[in-house]
């Protein structure tokens, strides 16, 4: 087993405002982990911290072996996947699915920057075929719906053969069949021989894929919990972690929760 992630003590400050506080984390490399909180909460920056896109203010962070403030980020960046809708954000909406994914080869948005080979190709269709979506690999990013925008993204974090791969609500904006889908695809992608350990920020525990082992709960910028699921994931944690009296119910592998009716005890 191998430590992917490790936070000790990390803490972002703004002026006049603390995006995370004293947050200690590990991460073994043969977990799934969903974080979970409010918003607001500091998911986000989180990610930005993981993903090495963010110094932390105090405390020591350690990515695939590598301290921050250590180490080369730039090639520490190029081990790690991640999509958000900060990365959406930045693709121009003319550029096609098939050059949305292959660009991440050479990590730049806008394909015109780079010449990509056919092995790039080749690879961009696989992931693409793995995703459902390879009937979409001509269509231009700014004509997609949500959830195939959501796949497309994921497929590009995919593409660079990521030892970590960080998904910051995958499941936002999706109807229940496009999320239903997602969670399939995200549990086959997770499970997979040789695949990368998978953080996936939500808000919801009805977007938690099956196959995911671990939960951290996060609320002001602060860990609530953080553990094994089964063990993590109760209606008593979620109710602190999202600041109200909450049911949680569970059925094979997957949750739901909901306001807790009154005179209810949260377990
Ligand atoms: N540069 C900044 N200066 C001050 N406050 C900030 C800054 N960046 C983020 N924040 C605040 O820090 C808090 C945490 O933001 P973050 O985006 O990490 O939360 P989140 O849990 O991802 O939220 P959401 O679920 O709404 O996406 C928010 O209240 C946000 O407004």
């Amino acid at each position: 087993m191998t430590t992917v992630i490790e936070l000790e003590s990390v803490s972002v400050l703004r002026p006049g405002k603390a995006l995370l506080t004293d947050v200690s984390w590990r991460v073994e490399d043969d977990q799934r982990w969903v974080v979970l909180g409010p918003n607001g909460a500091g998911k986000s920056t989180l990610m930005q911290v993981v993903g090495a896109q963010m110094h932390p203010t105090s405390g020591t962070a350690d990515i695939l072996g590598e301290r921050l403030g250590r180490t080369e980020v730039f090639d520490l960046r190029t081990r790690i996947g991640h999509s958000g809708t900060a990365i959406a954000d930045r693709i121009p909406p003319a550029e096609t699915v098939e050059d949305v994914v292959v660009s991440a080869a050479h990590a730049v948005t806008g394909r015109w920057r780079e010449t990509y080979d056919g092995d790039d190709l080749e690879r961009a269709h696989q992931i693409l075929g793995e995703l459902g979506i390879r009937a979409l690999s001509h269509r231009t990013f700014g004509t997609l719906s949500e959830g195939e925008r959501k796949r497309t993204l994921i497929a590009r974090a995919l593409m660079t053969d990521p030892e970590l791969l960080l998904l910051d609500e995958p499941g936002a904006g999706l109807d229940l069949g496009a999320r239903e889908d997602l969670l399939m695809s995200l549990e086959i992608l997770s499970t997979a021989p040789g695949a990368p350990v998978v953080v996936m920020v939500s808000h919801h525990v009805e977007e938690i894929p099956p196959g995911f082992t671990h939960v951290l709960l996060l609320r002001d910028g602060r860990v609530v919990e953080a553990g094994p699921i089964e063990q993590t994931l109760t209606a008593a944690a979620l109710g602190r972690t999202f600041g109200m009296r909450l049911e949680l119910n569970k059925v094979g592998q997957r949750y739901a929760a909901r306001r807790a009716a009154f005179g209810h005890r949260a377990g």
